[in-house]
């Protein structure tokens, strides 16, 4: 498949957005990543459907929601109506998570589901079919700008057999946090194919050539 760069507002100027979000679209990135952060779930607070609503004005980008709350059921549809084209939640905040899964798919929205570093691949075993992608964090969720865990790389390779085992070439791989421009090459040489990245984009000097930089690696 042809490998898509997600860039990760978390780490963009909020005080610029709408130029920032027009500067990555016309620099060719492929998807917009939006982190979602309830403050319980992992320990920073970010922005909601209102401000997604106002993206999805903005841009015709896919829209990529990585929702970091607890209890996901009670909200989702505030992410669906609000525009989002992807959805991505991390098991252990969800209590009936096929239902969930297919809830998000019924309403023609890419589902996901995410991966700590500590979580092993191998719970993705009876669900794996019905996703869209898989989300693996390389990175403790949380905050832009941490360092990215080598050790993850491994995993990719246990889900990419898990994905031949199963035979579901469908479900699209993705890696999100401490991606820059010195290791993306070799995170997409292991296999990863949409890469998520925050403040090596929007605390580089110049983001149009970052985003033109990392696609080019790709
Ligand atoms: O989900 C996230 C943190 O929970 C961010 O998307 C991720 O960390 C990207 O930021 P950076 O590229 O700066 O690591």
């Amino acid at each position: 498949m042809k490998k898509l760069l997600a860039p990760s507002l978390l780490s963009a100027d909020f005080l610029h957005l709408e130029d920032q979000i027009r500067l990555t679209e016309e620099a060719g990135a492929d998807i917009l990543h939006l982190d979602i952060m309830d403050g319980h779930y992992v320990p920073n607070l970010t922005f909601g459907p209102p401000l997604i609503e106002k993206i999805r004005q903005l841009t015709d980008l896919p829209l990529d929601v990585h929702l970091m709350i607890t209890n996901p059921e009670e909200t989702i549809d505030m992410y669906i109506d609000a525009g989002a084209d992807w959805i991505s939640v991390h098991p252990e905040t969800v209590r009936h998570l096929h239902r969930l899964i297919s809830h998000i798919k019924d309403q023609n929205v890419k589902a996901g589901v995410v991966l700590n570093p500590a979580t092993p691949v191998s719970c993705l075993q009876d669900i794996l079919p019905v996703l869209d992608y898989v989300l693996l964090m390389s990175v403790n969720p949380g905050f832009g700008g941490q360092h990215f865990i080598p050790d993850v790389l491994k995993k990719v390779d246990a889900f990419l057999r898990l994905r031949e085992q199963q035979a579901c070439p469908q479900v699209k791989l993705e890696m999100d946090g401490g991606i820059n421009r010195a290791n993306i090459a070799e995170i997409s040489k292991a296999g990863v194919e949409i890469f998520v990245a925050g403040s090596a984009i929007y605390h580089s000097e110049n983001i149009a050539e970052t985003i033109l930089f990392m696609k080019k690696t790709l």
